[in-house]
């Protein structure tokens, strides 16, 4: 929803009668699927906020516009070129009252609300066309077939993209006044003596033209919808009789035990509670309560799987996690690989994405006093990606 002060008097254009021949596919690539939505429908819903969407859709795409975008946008039918149907959707806007327009691909559906709150800056800064674009900054070379021919110079070449915002009225005077066609709208204002700003473009913002295109158009969306999450965890237990702890998985021989319902791993609960506190699902408690004889002695690989599997089940996969004991003996550093892999294994994830440590307390405190040991967890979880 573009809360920009000029959108609310602007109008939107989006020019989406084209047959997407390059593209190739069942259907014109406005109409396909990207990342569960048609490419159309993600490129008007990125002008929420604005006075009116017009969108133009070949005629042979009515049908299906109507039952799709009906009532929520202005349909035109497009014309033969891309020119045609700007002009169609631009006569619609004639006596509407509104100051300006900004004419969209259709084809664009990644637009972002920076790019196109340039352009509006831009307007109602004074400009009376403004559009974004990206310098060029690859050498330009001339070709033929698979052969180099010559050389351009790239200074001052912009790659031209949408939206491109105008004065309605100038811009509808230049289409009435020009039936020669041009590759977009800026070429034909800048015919008509229409001064051009040019504002900053957006790699995203492409133009899905060739098949590679809309798979990048899929990265670009997940991407965008990636969701990372922090969680962390904390668990105590003291020592009793015993001539062993279990630490992260790995049982480690000392002279005293760790006392607790289960095996009172203590590094294995705090990474299990970091996972279940990223996915906001409480603890080990919840999941396993101590008041149920089963968890009794239990390995406490049983709850790190259960974590890592929820998280599976949620959508999310592990990006790290790290663990710290903090206690005076038994020394952790001989037994930190094997830890290490261990967690990972018990996870599914590779062992570099895991990390166990260890440090005293200086003797201050219960573990300093080796009245037990603590341990602290951070894991990351990322989702939608
Ligand atoms: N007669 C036309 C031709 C194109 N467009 C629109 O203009 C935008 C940019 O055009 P382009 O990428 O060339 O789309 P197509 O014409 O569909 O592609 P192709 O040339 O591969 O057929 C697209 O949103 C397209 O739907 C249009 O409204 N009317
Ligand atoms: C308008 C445009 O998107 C600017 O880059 C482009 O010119 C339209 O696409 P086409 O492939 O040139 O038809």
């Amino acid at each position: 929803m573009s809360t920009h002060p000029l959108a609310a008097r602007t109008a939107v254009l989006i020019s989406a009668a084209g047959r997407g021949s390059r593209m190739g596919g069942d259907l014109p690539k406005q109409w396909q699927a990207l990342s569960g939505r048609t490419v159309l429908d993600r490129a008007i819903g990125a002008f929420q906020g604005f006075a009116r969407i017009v969108v133009v859709v070949h005629p042979d795409d009515m049908g299906r516009a109507i039952a799709e975008l009906g009532g929520r946008v202005t349909l035109v039918a497009g014309r033969d070129t891309r020119s045609g149907s700007v002009r169609a959707g631009l006569e619609t806007l004639d006596g509407s009252g509104l100051g300006h327009v900004l004419i969209h691909d259709g084809a664009r559906p990644l637009v972002a609300p920076p790019v196109i709150d340039a352009v509006l800056d831009a307007l109602a800064a004074g400009a009376p066309a403004a559009a974004p674009a990206l310098a060029v900054t690859d050498a330009l070379w001339r070709g033929a077939v698979d052969r180099v021919t010559g050389f351009a110079d790239r200074e001052g070449l912009y790659r031209a993209q949408t939206p491109q915002g105008f004065a309605l009225d100038a811009i509808l005077a230049a289409h009435r006044a020009d039936s020669r066609g041009a590759a977009d709208d800026v070429e034909l204002a800048h015919r008509h003596g229409i001064p051009v700003t040019i504002v900053p473009g957006d790699e995203d913002n492409l133009k899905l033209t060739w098949p590679g295109d809309m798979a990048r158009a899929e990265r670009i969306t997940k991407r965008r919808n990636m969701d990372v999450r922090l969680g962390n965890g904390y668990d105590v237990h003291a020592f009793g009789p015993g001539d062993r702890v279990w630490l992260c998985g790995i049982a480690v021989p000392h002279d005293l035990g760790l006392v607790g319902h289960s095996d009172a791993d203590v590094g294995m609960h705090a990474l299990t509670d970091a996972i279940y506190g990223a996915l906001a699902q409480g603890d080990i408690g919840r999941h396993f309560p101590p008041s149920d004889p089963q968890w009794k002695g239990a390995a406490s690989d049983i709850f790190l799987r259960h974590a890592a599997e929820l998280a599976g089940r949620m959508g999310y996969r592990l990006g790290n996690a790290d663990v710290t004991l903090i206690c005076e003996r038994p020394k952790i550093g001989p037994h930190a690989a094997a830890m290490q892999a261990r967690l990972a294994e018990i996870m599914g994830v590779a062992p570099d994405r895991v990390s166990v440590k260890a440090t005293t307390s200086e003797r201050l405190g219960f573990t300093g006093r080796e009245e037990g040991i603590a341990a602290i967890a951070t894991a990351t979880l990322i989702g939608g990606a």
